[in-house]
């Protein structure tokens, strides 16, 4: 198919619980006229585009297809999904070597197809895969981002939402920030809601200050929770992946939770992390530097820190495997 103007496509790397997931959630919304599915299993990237385009007479007229990496040529966006989930009781960190091996036989054949795109990746550990497609594509920062922090900024509105009796979670404006895994933490210190600081509401309802840290811990273990009962999450995280797409494909300059190379915010340098930053079709437009107090910039710093040593590490096991 031969792309005109104004006509988007997307292609999505890995058609697991997650990729297929962010595919119907696409599939559902306006935006990206063309979108390809790859996957080493070619049956279930077939059979998903002959279920997903059934949904298309009934939401948004839509090509949907089972395609190669020769389709990212023209591609908007390569969205990668592409990775081994984390099993009960392991973290994301644990993944590391695993997903590296599979995102470099992924990133390659993407770039040499011609790609000229934004790359979107959400397989974990996703600070961790950012930095690595950054650097195997050779890519320019803003156009390489992760969905870092996005998921868990939003379990953090649900959770404070019910906490402070808010019922609308978009009226909440806080932030989950750093790594999105067990280094993460929240920016109590910006969130408001209405403009009021949720330590104030907080203090309203009778919360303490433990009550917060406990709020913020259930956040932090929420994937380990969902994973326990049903073994995988895909519905928050491919709807934050759709809400991405839009905002990279719209060209919107809306302002998100992705995982951000640094440079030189929070004192941090060579690193992707998760920050809010303003999004638009060349990727990130510009990282928004939270003003964190000295404790949330150390646990950013504490967050960094791990993030840079399990690179590290995961890249030199890779060049000697
Ligand atoms: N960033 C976030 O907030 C979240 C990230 N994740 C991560 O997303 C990733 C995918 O999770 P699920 O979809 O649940 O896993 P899954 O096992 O259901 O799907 C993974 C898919 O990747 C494909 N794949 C594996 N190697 C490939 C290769 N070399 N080339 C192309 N495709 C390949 C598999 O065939 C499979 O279809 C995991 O790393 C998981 O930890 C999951 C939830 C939230
Ligand atoms: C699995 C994962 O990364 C999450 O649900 O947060």
């Amino acid at each position: 198919m031969s792309k005109t103007q104004n006509h988007q496509k997307v292609v999505l790397v890995g058609d697991g619980a997650v990729g297929s997931t962010y595919a119907y959630a696409m599939a559902l919304q306006g935006v990206a006229e063309e979108f390809v599915i790859v996957d080493i299993v070619k049956d279930r990237t077939q059979g998903d585009a002959l279920d997903l385009e059934d949904a298309t007479p009934l939401s948004f007229p839509k090509k949907i297809y089972s395609g190669e990496y020769s389709d990212c040529k023209d591609a908007d966006l390569v969205v990668i999904t592409a990775g081994a989930p984390q099993k009960p009781g392991e973290t994301r960190l644990d993944l590391v070597n695993k997903n590296l091996r599979i995102l470099s036989s992924i990133v390659k054949p993407v770039v040499d197809s011609g790609f000229d795109g934004v790359f979107l990746v959400a397989a974990n550990p996703v600070d961790i895969l950012t930095y690595a497609t950054w650097k195997f594509s050779g890519f320019p920062k803003n156009r390489v981002l992760g969905s870092g922090t996005s998921l868990d900024t939003s379990r953090l509105k649900v959770a404070l939402s019910k906490a402070l009796d808010v019922n609308d979670p978009r009226s909440i404006h806080a932030y989950i920030m750093g790594e999105h895994g067990d280094s993460e933490f929240a920016a109590f210190s910006t969130a408001t809601v209405g403009n009021v600081p949720v330590t104030v509401l907080a203090k309203e309802k009778g919360l303490t200050k433990e009550d917060l840290a406990k709020l913020e811990d259930d956040v932090r273990n929420k994937a380990y929770e969902i994973i326990n009962k049903k073994g995988a999450t895909f519905y928050g995280v491919a709807t934050a992946l759709a809400r991405l797409s839009k905002a990279i494909l719209r060209d919107e300059n809306a302002v998100l939770p992705v995982s951000a190379f640094m440079d030189g915010q929070y004192g941090l340098q060579d690193v992707y992390i998760g920050t809010p930053a303003i999004v638009n079709g060349n990727g990130i437009a510009k990282v928004l530097e939270v003003p964190l107090n000295t404790e949330e910039n150390q646990k950013m710093a504490a967050s960094a820190k791990t993030l840079k040593q399990v690179l590290t590490d995961g890249l030199n096991n890779l060049k000697k495997n």
